[in-house]
This record gives structure tokens, sequence and C-alpha cells, in this order.
């Protein structure tokens, strides 16, 4: 089941006397959901996904998962970041293996763990050197190591920025898919339009100087989503334009509170 995540009034400064990163941040995202953040560079999208992760505490306001206030992190709350964070010493199955062992879940170890590099495509690279993958398998990998303690929440922060195009999408369609299928709720950092539609079902545009919620659109394509199709071409624009306008327009000149809108639901063939 995945975590309910409340976002509480959230504003935020690194030291007393330093800028406002982020002011008044007012979110809920059911169990279960996917959410993708997009926004101009320092608008503070990390910053808020740490707090999700209970990495980082706010100024004011909190977050709440599951109806409880986050004061530090917890490993049923992954967070995935743009390198894999594997360790080279250790082989695949290793590096799977350590959540589990981090969290005391050794009980079938191995079939967990085949299950899990099954699930990814890697079941025949299971005694392979980290080494030896590519920058796409290593995050496979990941991902793995991430689903095998059943998170109730994946934070991803730009995790396929460094992969190529084809191995990008291909990612961006599985692990959606995963966390569909499992009830995960997954949350989504990317500076990547097409990422954050072919992914989210909702997608929050952020604003910066401060960090606010500028725009807030549920996307309603059925999955898996097609960037040729007319209907992701047009949401694409609708987008665009909203991000350009999260750039131009400074935050102070307009309410900072979030404006929500829910385009016409238009169906998405696959192909
Ligand atoms: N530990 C810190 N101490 C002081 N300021 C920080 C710290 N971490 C981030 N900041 C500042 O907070 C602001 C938001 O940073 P953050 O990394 O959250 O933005 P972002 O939207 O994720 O940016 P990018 O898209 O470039 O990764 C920036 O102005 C950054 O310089």
């Amino acid at each position: 089941m995945g975590a309910s995540i409340q976002i509480n009034g959230i504003t935020h400064q690194f030291s007393p006397k330093g800028e406002v990163v982020l002011q008044d941040l007012m979110m809920d995202i059911g169990a279960g959901s996917n959410i993708a953040l997009i926004g101009e560079s320092g608008c503070g999208k990390s910053t808020l996904l740490h707090m999700l992760a209970g990495l980082l505490i706010p100024s004011e306001g909190c977050v709440k998962i599951n109806g409880r206030q986050v004061t530090r992190a917890h490993p049923e709350w992954n967070m995935m970041f743009q390198r894999p964070g594997l360790y080279p010493w250790l082989n695949v199955r290793q590096n799977v293996a350590l959540g589990l062992q981090f969290t005391g879940q050794t009980q079938n170890l191995k079939g967990r763990i085949d299950e899990m590099l099954e699930l990814v495509g890697l079941r025949d690279r299971s005694e392979a050197r980290i080494q030896d993958l590519s920058g796409g398998q290593q995050q496979r990998v990941a991902l793995a190591r991430s689903l095998a303690v059943e998170p109730q929440m994946i934070l991803l922060d730009e995790p396929f920025s460094a992969l190529d195009a084809f191995t990008r999408r291909n990612l961006q369609l599985e692990v959606s898919s995963i966390a569909r299928d499992k009830g995960i709720t997954l949350v989504l950092v990317t500076h990547d339009i097409d990422e954050a539609l072919n992914m989210g079902e909702r997608v929050v545009v952020m604003g910066r100087n401060p960090g606010t919620f500028r725009s807030i659109m549920d996307i309603d394509l059925s999955f898996p989503r097609n960037p040729m199709h007319p209907a992701f071409t047009e949401i694409r624009e609708d987008l665009m334009d909203r991000f350009r306008a999260s750039v131009e327009t400074p935050a102070d000149s307009e309410t900072t509170g979030h404006t929500s809108q829910t385009p016409d639901p238009k169906e998405i063939a696959n192909g």
C-alpha cells in the first residue's frame, strides 16, 4: 500500500537570515499516486524532495506521511538519485540485497532478490560486477534494491537524466508501471517535460524566488503514454506555457497559492 503525503504549509530558509527557498507549499498526494515536479533550476524541487524523505526538516510547516509528521528518514520511503549509488566491490545480487539486509528482512533472501531482478529485467546479470553494467542497467539495479524492501513511496531526483533517450524512455515507462501495479506512491523531480508527462498522473510546476507551486495539472491520459499522440502534444504545449510563465512571472507578482486545472479527459492510444 502506498503512502499518502501531506505537504502542510511548508516555508523554508536554510539559515535564519537567508533567502526564503520555499514558501507556503500546500498539497495532498494520494496513496499510490504518481506526481512529477518540474520547475526552473533552483526553485527548490530537490529541497522539497529531501523533506518528503525526512532528510531535511522545514523551517515552518511539516510533511505528514500517512497522517504522521515526518521527523526523520524511513526505510520504506526510498530515494533514487541521478547516480545509482551502488557499491562497485559488490556484485549485482549483493547490491540488491543491501536494503533487505539493512532492514533485517533476510528471510528467503535469494528468492526475493531473484524476483526483483526478474522485475527489472536483470535476472541473467545477477552475478555481474557493477562496473560491467551500462548506466541504464545500473539504475535498474538501484531500482531493484529500492523495490525489494516493498517501499510505500519512491522519491526520484532526476534518476534518468544521465541516460540515453531510448533507455531513459524505457525506464520511465517501466518504473511508472511498476509503481502503479504495486500501488507505490511516486514523486519524481525532473527538468524534462516529456518525462513528467510519461510518468506523472499529476504534474506540478514550481516557480522560484521563492519556490512556490505555480500550477498543478492533472494529466488525464492513459498509460503507457505516447509522446507522438496529438493529445500528449496538446498537453505538452499547455505545460510548456505554464513552465514559461513560471520562469517569466516573478512569484511575488501573483498569488503564490496553487491553481488547479484538469484538461478534458483524452484517451491516448498506445502506438
Ligand atoms: N544546503 C543548502 N544550504 C543553503 N542553500 C541551499 C542548500 N541546498 C540548496 N540551497 C539553495 O536552495 C535553492 C533551491 O535548491 P534546490 O537544489 O532545491 O533546487 P532545484 O529546483 O532542485 O534545482 P536543480 O533543478 O538545479 O537541481 C537554491 O537557491 C540553492 O542554492
